[in-house]
């Protein structure tokens, strides 16, 4: 039969043994009487038990108060308890343990001649006498006594049993968990054969007398009882179990210290031998007095390593404390005092032993795994499966929640692209149309066709609120489905008789998708004239811009709220770059994605560009066909010829700005422009900034203005000489044209823009917004203040107005490119990207000539001189033309209006030089340009190039479209 230890038992007999009680060690205290020698020493007894828990130290006058005077114990037994009382009322039950299967340790802790040996003959006695008492009265159960007796000393571990007084290998076999047998199982058996065991210790602690008695105090004597029972009836059985228990007595040396007992030498060696154990053992005791925190130096000594169960584990453990009264010990009884405090902190965790066969552990380990097998097997409990069904009801609701959100962000998308497709198809559809009739021209030319000028707007707003409500996708859908076309083209939109207002009008404007399909309807009435002029221009410059969200509607037309049912803003862009069929569409949705990175306040680079090219072919047209009787729209008769000539002049020509457009270089290292979007909530143009020009006679052109006003700006007749003639002059004369003015303006906002969008691509941490704000405070100035919040638009247009008159006259701008910027830019919010770039360059012109440096462009400098120069030379130049573009009766007129003597010499010179010369009166600034305006045959043209060609980076807006052209004409007149 083999023998386990508690971490070989099988699992199942470790869980019944984790019933096992804890408990803390039982601690004694007994206090001997004086002795014969201490009493012949006139010792005085200075403890006494007061009662059966509590010793007190009697002496406290001499000890003073840094001691305690009373110790409490589970028991304290006074000098004249006899060892019988201090067995039977304190350590018996613990050592009786053993024959319940419970190991137990009976420990003897005290200095030299206090009684350890004393007490611990009696006590092992005793249960040893009441083991076998035992024994005999349970016959039913077999038992096998084993007994052993060992010897400590020196930190080396003798048997005491053997004659040979050989030294054990007990550590090996204890850490083995086998138990040393020196007595046979049929010796032990015999109470007489204990007992003359017993008396063998005895004997042998008596042999040598002389020489080992004092060395039996140095040293631990540990006597070791095992017993193991089991039913009789199962003995020899496979299945038979085991109760298999040990009690140690254990006999310690003295615990005073070396100094004390030892002197040199052999003896000090001794001591410190001694000692380690001892001082191991009350390390021991202290940690687990503090509780089983961190590692515990059982290792440290031979008597913590055998006794290691007995100190904190699988035992019941009791410990006496014999004390001597005498005062000349009262040291070693305090210290023996303090051991015991420990050492009833210290907690025990006894269980009851067993012991199976190996068969019957065998059967019993296949047994548990057949258990544990069959729960893996088998349903769970009825209670576990309740909690299942409630985690599959959860599980189910989340389920279907996510099914329902799958289910709405399905029905969004598909949402979203029913709106792109839609978008997509009325694009197609415009474009088919228009390809099917041939016409690209301007609605105006479509004599008959019905119209009206305020549905611009509302009609693109209704292509955008396709998805709506109400909204314009039935519109939208009439261009597709002949079934609603009825409906629409039925619709009484109201020809308006000014025919040729309409026309500048619309063509003035950047056509709303909207626009475009009420004038798609209106096609299938346009007479063939119209057609066939249209249909003659392969050019025809066109732009539809529909955004739409939610957002849009409350004003914020490119700002996109995810929210929506559509996760991006879409920014739908028709460009009609080229022929009808040639058109790019380009379609950014602005989700979270990059696309936003490319939106710069609603434009698209590509948006840009399309609008900058409108310009520019539009310009070639003008310039192309400087004598094309046509309205506006059919000034797409230009070629490709035409247009490359005008690039080759304009790359030949210089700034329009005193002939040297160096400033251009530095605005490349300027900051970047803001991006545009500020006609949100428009207030309106400002009132006081409505064109008033002085009611000059400008004769037949006036009539002749919204006509001519479309060609070029130099060119003044309806011949081709007068066309040769202006085009000549005005580069004879070095006055630059509009185009060139426009060009100028373009490559302006385009390097401007361009940067701007290049930043944007970059992500740069700074935003445009603080990289504008931030330029535009270095040169003091602020475009763009006020202007986001729309309603102060007014006023900060007007401030910026003042700024450029006084920086035009500071910088000694051309008063032609005065004039065409103080016509074509006249408070409209869309005005302020050139407002931004024209204070810029102005600021920067300014610093530069404050600093005596100078700009250069193209290897020409540009100084405050030269400037100067270049401003007189322009006003001679206007002066030339007086005599050219007015009438005799027309200049008296302005002599008298300027208060210049009709008569007087050089009287168009002093005009001239009088114009513009007074950057702070409003009304001075009008006349000027009104005066400059005729001369170079701008007059109304200006606002013409301005809308037609898209020179608004901007959306249109209902607001801009109330401002249009006859509105501006009247004033202009
Ligand atoms: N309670 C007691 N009543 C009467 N005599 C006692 C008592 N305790 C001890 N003695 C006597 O004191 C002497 C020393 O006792 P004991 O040998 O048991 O001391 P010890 O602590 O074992 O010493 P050592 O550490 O040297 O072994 C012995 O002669 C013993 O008879």
């Amino acid at each position: 039969m083999g023998s386990i230890g508690e971490e070989q038992l099988p699992k199942v007999e470790k869980m019944q043994l984790t019933c096992a009680r804890e408990e803390k060690i039982l601690v004694l205290v007994r206090l001997r009487p004086l002795n014969e020698k201490e009493l012949a020493a006139g010792e005085v007894a200075d403890w006494e038990c007061i009662n059966e828990t509590t010793v007190l130290y009697r002496n406290t006058l001499r000890e003073g108060s840094t001691f305690p005077s009373a110790y409490t114990f589970d028991r304290v037994f006074r000098g004249d308890c006899a060892t019988r009382q201090v067995y039977d009322e304190g350590a018996k039950e613990v050592a009786l343990s053993v024959v319940s299967g419970i190991n137990s340790s009976i420990f003897a802790y005290g200095q030299t001649s206090s009684g350890k040996t004393y007490t611990m003959m009696g006590i092992t006695e005793y249960t040893v006498a009441d083991i076998f008492d035992y024994i005999n009265r349970h016959e039913e159960r077999a038992f096998v006594l084993k007994f052993s007796a060992i010897e400590i000393y020196n930190e080396a571990i003798r048997d005491l049993l053997s004659t040979d007084n050989t030294p054990l290998r007990l550590l090996d076999d204890m850490e083995k968990g086998t138990i040393v047998e020196k007595v046979t199982e049929e010796t032990l058996k015999d109470w007489g054969h204990l007992q003359e065991l017993l008396s063998l210790c005895e004997a042998q602690r008596r042999v040598g007398e002389t020489s080992l008695n004092e060395k039996s105090s140095r040293s631990h004597q540990i006597l070791r009882l095992t017993i193991e029972s089991s039913a009789r009836e199962f003995l020899g059985k496979e299945n038979s179990t085991t109760l298999s228990a040990t009690v140690n007595f254990v006999d310690l040396a003295g615990s005073e210290r070396a100094s004390q007992s030892m002197s040199s030498g052999a003896r000090l060696k001794e001591g410190c031998h001694i000692n380690r154990s001892l001082l191991t053992l009350g390390t021991v005791i202290r940690k687990l007095s503090k509780g089983r925190h961190g590692h515990i130096n059982y290792r440290d000594s031979k008597l913590t390593r055998l006794l290691q169960p007995a100190l904190g584990g699988n035992a019941r453990t009791a410990i006496i404390c014999t004390l001597s009264p005498a005062r000349s010990h009262v040291e070693q009884t305090r210290n023996t005092l303090l051991f015991a405090c420990c050492a009833k902190e210290v907690t025990t965790k006894a269980q009851v032993n067993v012991v199976m066969s190996d068969k019957a552990l065998v059967k019993h380990l296949q047994k548990e795994l057949a258990r544990l097998e069959s729960e893996l097997r088998t349903p769970v409990p009825a209670s576990s499966a309740g909690d299942y069904a409630a985690l599959l009801r959860k599980k189910d609701l989340q389920i279907q929640k996510m099914e329902k959100e799958i289910k709405e962000l399905t029905k969004q998308r598909d949402l979203a692209e029913s709106r792109i497709k839609d978008l997509l198809r009325m694009i197609g559809h415009e474009q088919n149309l228009e390809k099917g009739s041939g016409i690209s021209g301007h609605p105006s030319q479509q004599a008959g066709g019905i119209w009206e000028d305020e549905c611009s707007v509302s009609e693109s707003s209704s292509i955008i609120d396709s998805h709506f409500p109400n909204g314009g996708i039935r519109r939208s859908n009439t261009m597709d489905h002949d079934k609603d076309s009825g409906t629409n083209i039925g619709e009484p939109y109201q020809l308006q008789d000014n025919t040729e207002e309409n026309s500048f009008s619309d063509a003035s404007s950047m056509l709303s998708i909207g626009k475009k399909l009420v004038s798609s309807n209106s096609y299938a009435s346009l007479d063939d004239n119209a057609v066939g002029a249209a249909g003659d221009g392969d050019e025809y410059c066109k732009e539809v811009q529909c955004v739409e969200t939610e957002e849009a509607r409350r004003g914020n037309l490119y700002e996109h709220n995810s929210t929506d049912d559509y996760d991006g803003t879409l920014s739908l862009s028709v460009s009609g770059d080229g022929p009808v069929a040639g058109r790019g569409v380009s379609m950014v949705a602005n989700g979270d994605g990059e696309a936003t990175s490319h939106m710069q306040n609603g434009f698209t680079h590509d948006t840009f560009e399309q609008r900058l090219n409108h310009v520019q072919r539009t310009i070639d047209d003008l310039v192309s066909n400087p004598n094309d009787q046509y309205p506006l729209s059919s000034t797409a008769e230009i070629s490709n010829s035409a247009r490359t000539n005008l690039r080759k002049t304009w790359s030949r020509r210089e700034n329009p700005m005193n002939g040297s457009p160096s400033w251009f270089e530095k605005l490349d290292q300027s900051e970047s422009t803001p991006p545009n979007g500020l006609e949100k909530q428009f207030g309106g143009r400002p009132e006081g900034f409505h064109r008033k020009f002085p009611a000059l006679s400008y004769d037949a052109d006036i009539g002749k203005l919204s006509r001519n006003g479309s060609r070029s700006s130099f060119e003044s007749g309806s011949t081709d000489d007068i066309r040769s003639q202006s085009i000549q002059a005005s580069v004879d004369e070095d006055i630059p044209s509009i185009n060139t003015f426009v060009a100028g303006l373009k490559e302006m906002a385009q390097k401007t823009y361009g940067k701007h969008l290049v930043d944007a691509e970059a992500q740069e941490t700074e935003s445009m917004a603080d990289k504008l704000e931030k330029s535009v405070k270095d040169i003091g100035l602020d475009p763009m203040h006020g202007v986001e919040n729309s309603h102060d638009w007014p006023l900060e247009f007007e401030k910026q107005q003042k700024a450029i008159f006084e920086l035009w006259h500071t910088c000694n701008v051309s008063v032609v490119h005065r004039t065409y910027f103080f016509l074509l830019f006249r408070g409209d919010p869309t005005d302020s990207i050139y407002m931004e770039v024209e204070l810029r360059r102005l600021s920067f012109l300014k610093e530069t000539f404050s600093q005596g440096s100078q700009a250069v462009r193209s290897n020409r400098p540009l100084t405050l001189s030269s400037s100067i120069k270049a401003l007189h030379s322009e006003r001679r130049m206007l002066s030339k033309l007086m005599r050219k573009r007015l009438s005799e009766e027309e200049r008296k007129k302005l002599y008298q209006r300027w208060g210049i003597g009709v008569n007087s010499k050089r009287r168009r010179q002093q005009l001239t030089s009088r114009l513009w010369s007074n950057p702070k009166d409003i009304d001075h600034i009008r006349e000027s340009a009104s005066v400059v305006a005729k001369l170079v045959r701008f007059v109304e043209q200006g606002q013409a190039f301005k809308e037609m060609f898209g020179l608004s980076f901007t959306p249109p807006s209902s607001r801009r479209k109330s401002l249009a052209w006859s509105h501006s004409k009247s004033s202009l007149m």
